[in-house]
């Protein structure tokens, strides 16, 4: 397989603690794994190897790539999460595993999920909304899965409570390969004066509490 270049060093996904009901959710991850791996991108996650989560990891260990898993302490029972391949990294809560995720990835893609991948989504989107990151956020809209979320966004922009160029934070895609190569493309929008306003602040927030690492 030839390997190509990336501008992304480590990729953040968000996915499903549970598989799904279709094939196709998980024959998603297994490519978005192996798409990683092909551009030589390593992978943060929130470890474990339940559902759709331990698919992706499985496959980007797989294929040589390094993987992070961040797991909050409550979680570390392997009856709760399963195993985690690659490294291991223990943070005090829920908050800072979402902030540490954020911090180790150079982009964000949400594979198919339930409320905790549309919180982690959601989370990402208003952080690059705010100017907090410049961080492209891809969905992987496997099967149409995510089109009623894309027309209610759509929706919240029609009724004046999200900006066009808000919506445009969302890139969305129906396969790995497609949605990677428009997260290698994408270009952020934001406004300077209001990043420059809170980024100390949500540093001060999210990073500030202590963590742990083991492998
Ligand atoms: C107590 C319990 C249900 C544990 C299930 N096991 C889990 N292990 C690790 N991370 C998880 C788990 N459940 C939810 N998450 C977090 O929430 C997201 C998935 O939630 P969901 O299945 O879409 O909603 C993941 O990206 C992960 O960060």
């Amino acid at each position: 397989m030839e390997e190509m270049k990336s501008r992304f060093k480590r990729i953040c996904v968000f996915c499903g603690s549970s598989s799904g009901k279709k094939a196709s959710y998980q024959e998603a991850a297994v490519e978005l794994g192996k798409e990683l791996v092909e551009r030589r991108i390593d992978l943060v996650y929130g470890g474990g190897s339940v559902g759709l989560m331990g698919l992706v990891s499985q496959a980007v260990h797989d294929g040589g790539r390094h993987v992070l898993g961040v797991i909050p302490k409550t979680l570390m029972p392997r009856e709760i999460t399963g195993e985690t391949v690659g490294e291991v990294k223990t943070v005090s809560d829920m908050h800072q595993r979402k902030a540490e995720m954020a911090r180790q990835a150079d982009a964000f893609i949400a594979l198919p999920g339930g409320y905790g991948t549309l919180e982690e989504l959601l989370e990402v989107i208003t952080w690059a909304q705010l100017g907090i990151h410049r961080k492209p956020v891809g969905l992987l809209n496997v099967d149409g899965y995510y089109n009623s979320l894309l027309c209610f966004i759509d929706k919240a922009v029609d009724e004046g409570f999200v900006s066009p160029t808000s919506r445009r934070i969302i890139v969305s895609a129906q396969t790995a390969k497609l949605l990677v190569r428009q997260l290698e493309e994408y270009v952020p929008e934001y406004d300077e004066i209001t990043s420059k306003l809170v980024w100390d602040e949500v540093d001060r927030l999210s990073y500030a509490s202590e963590s742990g690492v083991a492998t």
